[in-house]
């Protein structure tokens, strides 16, 4: 299985389980592989043929930017079933991170994987 990823995608958004947290809008970071099969797109050079990385990016966008979550678990949950269903992706790894949540932490979150890998 091949892989179209996805790395370094900054969004701003609500998310946090404390109160000052509900009323701020906050940096979160996402890397995104998504399994598929590249070898059509390679072999036509089109891109009617591949997973689009940028239609794909502008939906994540638009769902973290919309989403109000109290964990990272919740909201990487709600990015990956969105992926897997929208664009028929059947293998996915996400990370979800919040730069500077933590003191002394570069970046705290989750890393999850969904599906079947081919
Ligand atoms: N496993 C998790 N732990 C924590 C989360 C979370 O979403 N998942 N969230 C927080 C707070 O919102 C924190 O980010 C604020 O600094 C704490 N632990």
């Amino acid at each position: 299985m091949d892989i179209v990823y996805i790395r370094d995608l900054k969004v701003k958004t609500t998310v946090g389980i404390f109160d000052w947290e509900r009323s701020i809008r906050q940096e979160v970071r996402i890397d995104l592989e998504m399994g598929t099969d590249i070898r059509p797109a390679a072999d036509s050079d089109c891109i009617d043929h591949t997973l689009n990385y940028k239609a794909v990016a502008k939906r994540v966008i638009a769902l973290v930017e919309s989403n109000e979550r109290e964990l990272v678990e919740a909201m990487a949950e709600d990015i990956a079933r969105m992926v897997m269903a929208e664009f028929s992706v059947p293998w996915l790894r996400l990370t979800l991170g919040k730069p500077g949540a933590v003191r002394g932490a570069r970046e705290v979150g989750v890393s999850i994987e969904r599906g079947e890998r081919g």
